[in-house]
């Protein structure tokens, strides 16, 4: 893999279109010259008579026009090429990237996602993929293309005269002097500007999310002042990398062109000392003021190019991130056993040195006051991330050594918060299992007690939820989510308690659904009411993170121990309902 290759995280055909693109977009240049070239001839026609004397050969003229008409047509199909090589070629490679840091994220432990939030990572696949677009299509070909369009026309003026080309190339290296001397100065402002649109879009996103918030306290946008700032602290990184860009560019540029001067100088006193002609010279100035405009966009380029590590280092993070490997492997069974689990997010261990088997077919409840981890149990058994010590298997198999997809397969949620996608209800379900047929997807519906209220939707399974289903009612979503893990049929059921924050009307309807789901299955639920655990055939209590007790609900009554307590609270508690 070369270097470009690695550093621009190209794919092979990425790569190979790339090399496409640099050639077509050479093609074009030289294809310009054409043109060019036929007019300086032309030109040269029209005054060769009144410098050496003689009449203007007209059918020369005519066959330089036809041979002007035949260039412009080869100018139009090079530059046809071109545009299909790099832009369409960079549009379909941003797509892969995307496409492959999606991939790559779903494969990342969920503690990658602790230390990044949502709008970094919408960045990264959006604002950054869309900078790598622009760099493949209007920066390296054009960049490539022009260095080697000028090298060609570098070597024909030195032909040409060598001591006039030596004027009009002698000021190049102090133009990119100025460029490669500004590089760190341009990096450090465009990493702040970088930094400066993600903190904005981090509190635009939490403006939006806040909107119910700040529309019950009243709070204006001004009120807002995190979003204010953010958004004049874009403003003024803006302007300054604007200006930075534009002294350093408009420098280069002038020092540049003051190449042309020098020529004309030279060329003035070699014509005065009779070592060149007025007419070559005349055509020599002609194709000097082409040559700058290639160089001139070959440090704009260049600037671009020299901050391509401030665009990519994010990319690279989230790419060189380790994915959670395993192996595809089937279970023979649904045991599961927690061995000496110990478990941290950060640095505080959460769950300690945790023991515990869960047998296939039976329902464990976890029980405990908030935060003793019992949300943190069922993810780790979900691998949604790696314990630190101990492990804990399925069906005798470390799921360390699973591939988390195989292991996934075993295993449907049913948790609170559900997740709902902008798409059909029919869609919406069918996640629980991509291949089944509408029918199946109608019947797993009608299990879950969905069927009616989505009948009466203006149209049916095909209606789209929007945003994160937000037309529907809790009992409803949670209906939803039942169908999807009925659909999936997965051997192993992980619920929180999903009936929390229900009306009895719905909570009716999601228990006797969660009956459908559950029967025959090894089952983990964790329960806040201790009322709805009782017929569980274990309960594990957690207190802080260890396992303070476990057994049914009639053997840790008798223990009078933490589960008794908690369970006489709750009773008091419910007496003193209003
Ligand atoms: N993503 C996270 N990053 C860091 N700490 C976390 C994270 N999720 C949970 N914690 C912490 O881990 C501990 C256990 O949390 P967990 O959600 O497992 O408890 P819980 O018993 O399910 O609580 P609750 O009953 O309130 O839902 C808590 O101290 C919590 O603050």
């Amino acid at each position: 893999m070369s270097r470009l290759q690695k550093a621009l995280f190209l794919s092979d055909k990425g790569y190979a279109d790339l090399k496409k693109a640099i050639f077509a977009c050479t093609l074009t240049n030289l294809a310009m010259l054409l043109p060019f070239c036929v007019t300086v001839m032309i030109f040269s026609e029209i005054l060769t008579p009144f410098v050496n004397g003689g009449s203007i050969q007209w059918n020369h003229i005519w066959m330089l026009w036809g041979a002007g008409i035949v260039s412009a047509i080869l100018v139009f199909l090079a530059a046809k090429n071109d545009y299909r090589k790099t832009y369409i070629a960079s549009y379909k490679e941003s797509n892969t990237t995307r496409l492959r840091i999606a991939e790559h994220l779903r494969k990342l432990p969920m503690n990658f996602f602790n230390t990044k939030d949502l709008s970094e990572l919408t960045t990264n696949m959006m604002a950054d993929c869309s900078s790598m677009e622009s760099l493949l299509s209007s920066t390296i070909p054009p960049l490539i293309a022009n260095g080697i369009t000028v090298t060609l026309t570098c070597i024909l003026l030195a032909f040409f005269d060598w001591r006039l080309a030596l004027c009009v190339f002698i000021t190049v290296p102090i133009a990119f002097l100025i460029i490669w001397l500004s590089r760190n100065h341009q990096k450090k402002l465009f990493e702040k500007q970088v930094d400066a649109k993600l903190v904005a879009s981090d509190q635009v996103q939490e403006y939006l999310e806040g909107m119910k918030i700040i529309k019950s306290c009243g709070l204006s946008g001004s009120h807002f002042s995190a979003l204010d700032k953010a958004l004049l602290a874009m403003k003024k990184i803006a302007i300054k990398v604007e200006m930075a860009v534009g002294v350093f560019m408009s420098s280069a540029s002038m020092i540049l062109q003051a190449g042309i001067g020098i020529t004309i100088f030279v060329g003035a006193i070699l014509l005065t000392q009779g070592q060149i002609e007025l007419l070559p010279l005349l055509m020599f100035l002609l194709m000097v003021t082409r040559i700058y405009g290639p160089i001139l966009a070959i440090l704009a380029n260049l600037s671009s190019l020299l901050n391509l590590n401030v665009v990519t280092s994010r990319m690279r993070t989230l790419l060189t991130t380790p994915a959670m490997d395993g192996e595809g492997k089937t279970v023979p069974n649904c045991d599961i056993e927690l061995s000496h689990v110990t478990f941290a997010y950060n640095q505080e261990d959460v769950i300690k040195d945790v023991s515990c088997k869960i047998p296939q077919g039976s329902v464990t409840a976890l029980v405990g006051p908030s935060g003793s981890g019992k949300s943190t149990i069922s993810k780790l058994i979900a691998r949604f991330w790696d314990v630190q010590q101990g492990k804990i298997t399925v069906g005798g198999k470390d799921i360390k050594s699973m591939e988390p997809e195989s292991l996934m397969s075993y295993m449907s949620f049913v948790f609170q918060d559900v997740t709902l996608f902008n798409d059909t209800v029919m869609n919406n379900i069918r996640l629980g299992n991509p291949n089944a047929t509408d029918d199946q997807v109608i019947a797993a519906a009608k299990a879950a007690y969905c069927d009616e209220f989505v009948r009466e939707m203006p149209d049916g399974y095909q209606t789209v939820l929007g945003e994160n289903g937000s037309t529907l009612s809790g009992g409803e979503r949670q209906r939803i989510s039942i169908a999807r893990a009925l659909l999936k049929n997965a051997p192993i059921i992980l619920l929180d308690e999903a009936t929390a924050s229900l009306d009895p009307e719905n909570e009716v309807l999601v228990q006797k659904a969660i009956a459908k789901l559950v029967e025959g299955k090894t089952v983990i639920m964790i329960a806040h009411r201790l009322r709805t655990v009782v017929d569980a055939d274990q309960i594990l209590v957690l207190d802080n993170g260890r396992l303070a007790e476990y057994g049914t609900h009639d053997e840790l009554m008798k223990k009078n121990g933490l589960y008794h307590k908690l369970f006489h609270i709750q009773q008091e508690s419910l007496g003193w309902a209003v």
